[in-house]
């Protein structure tokens, strides 16, 4: 099914080949929280290696405005030479001089991280002139991270055009995957979409609404939801300005008789921090100088009911800040939940995202589901039918 090459038409042998990968790892207090992503994309880096090609991975972290130390990529390099069971070399930028000194020092077979390429402005505005500084890097170019495919940056689309260019084994592996798994879905389908990153992901929830049967809402995407119908959030995260967005999707939601799954009620603190004092509220009796950290009992029995509804869910985002105890309650019990369901033989569940894969893993409950994704936003995207620039750029 795959209409682009890949690495069995790839001669990397004594080649600079340049891997986007995604190292966008959980990360807290400079610990990786869950190295899934590292662990998908050890294959394609081995391939390589072993076939004697020089290994140049390209990764971008967290959303830094410009260069900033926090989000440097170095303890990553330290974490996938531990995974990778060997010397992984780091360059503190990704073009220029630093870049170009540590490419010319790199063996036959060695592998190299360069510093995190969102540290330029060029990246995100897949500027031609930074893509080709990048390209100077390399002989070939090749793509193994699908969850940053809809993204059209330099390092996940522009270099597609000026390089050879391959699908890495992860990326092959995704796309598989998740055809096999959701091209024909059984229905009743159901999504939950939770999590904070709300502005990149609240315009899909329109076309999902027309795709689903039930749409579950939890974690910030909630709250947004929650202040655009009028009632009282408190200090929760949300992106309030756009109301006009969630009201829109309501209404598509009538519309196409998408069951809309809103949380009911909240477990709440004063302050973002692990044991904080909680209580739980009804949804229209937030205090206001509190915020909703997880779904409640209530919402869990709902989201539940709505897994025991369906043939097939697919999830990204969690439903509460489950890095924080207690409030990782209401994801845990909802993946456990969906997992038991899938080893019964009673659901197929899909999940992705970088941070959901990390709380199914903190549930104990990700060998339980028919596929897990690296991916999340990209995974969203892949199920609306929208064109993957990153994918698509493989296949031109
Ligand atoms: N109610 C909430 N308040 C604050 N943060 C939340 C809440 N619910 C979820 N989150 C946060 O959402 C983050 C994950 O969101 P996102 O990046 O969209 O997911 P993914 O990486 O799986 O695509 C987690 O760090 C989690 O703490
Ligand atoms: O973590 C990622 O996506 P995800 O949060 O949807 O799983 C990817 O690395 C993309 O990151 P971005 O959403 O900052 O472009």
């Amino acid at each position: 099914m795959t209409a682009f090459r890949t690495l069995d038409q790839a001669e990397v042998k004594g080649k600079r080949v340049l891997v986007r990968v995604d190292l966008n790892v959980p990360m807290e207090n400079g610990r990786i929280t869950d190295a899934t992503r590292i662990e998908r994309i050890l294959p394609t880096l081995r391939e390589i290696s072993d076939k004697g090609g020089k290994v140049i991975l390209l990764a971008h972290f967290g959303r830094p405005k410009g260069r900033d130390p926090k989000e440097s990529l170095k303890p990553v390099a330290e974490a996938l030479a531990q995974h990778l069971k060997k010397g992984v070399a780091f360059a503190d930028d990704c073009i220029g001089e630093a870049a170009a000194t540590a490419v010319g020092a790199l063996k036959d077979g060695g592998v190299l991280l360069l510093e995190n390429t969102r540290f330029h402005a060029g990246e995100e505005k897949n500027d031609p002139a930074f893509v080709q500084e990048l390209a100077k890097l390399g002989d070939l170019y090749v793509n193994d991270a699908f969850s940053t495919a809809h993204r059209a940056h330099a390092s996940t689309e522009g270099l597609a055009h000026v390089l050879p260019s391959f699908a890495g084994r992860t990326m092959q592996a995704e796309l598989d995957a998740l055809a096999k798994g959701l091209e024909s879905p059984k229905r009743p389908l159901v999504a939950i979409v939770g999590g904070a990153k709300v502005s990149t992901k609240i315009d899909l929830l329109e076309n999902l609404v027309q795709k689903v049967d039930a749409l579950v809402i939890g974690g910030g995407m909630a709250n947004t939801f929650l202040h655009a119908m009028g009632l009282g959030i408190g200090k929760s995260l949300a992106e309030k300005d756009l109301a006009d967005t969630a009201l829109r999707i309501l209404d598509r939601a009538r519309e196409t008789n998408c069951a809309i799954i809103l949380p009911v009620d909240g477990v709440c603190a004063y302050d973002f921090k692990a044991g904080a004092y909680n209580q739980t509220f009804g949804i229209d009796a937030i205090p206001d100088d509190q915020m909703i950290l997880d779904v409640g009992s209530q919402s869990v029995e709902r989201v539940n009911a709505a897994i025991n509804d369906a043939k097939t869910l697919v999830w990204n985002g969690p439903l509460g800040a489950f890095e924080i105890t207690p409030f990782d309650q209401g994801t845990v019990a909802t993946a456990r939940h969906a997992a038991e369901r899938t080893r019964a033989g009673k659901l197929v569940s899909v999940a992705g995202g970088g941070d959901t894969v990390s709380a199914l893993n903190h549930a104990g409950a990700a060998d339980g589901f028919s596929y897990v994704s690296t991916a999340g936003g990209a995974f969203l995207e892949w199920l609306e039918g929208k064109p993957l620039p990153g994918v698509d750029a493989l296949k031109a």
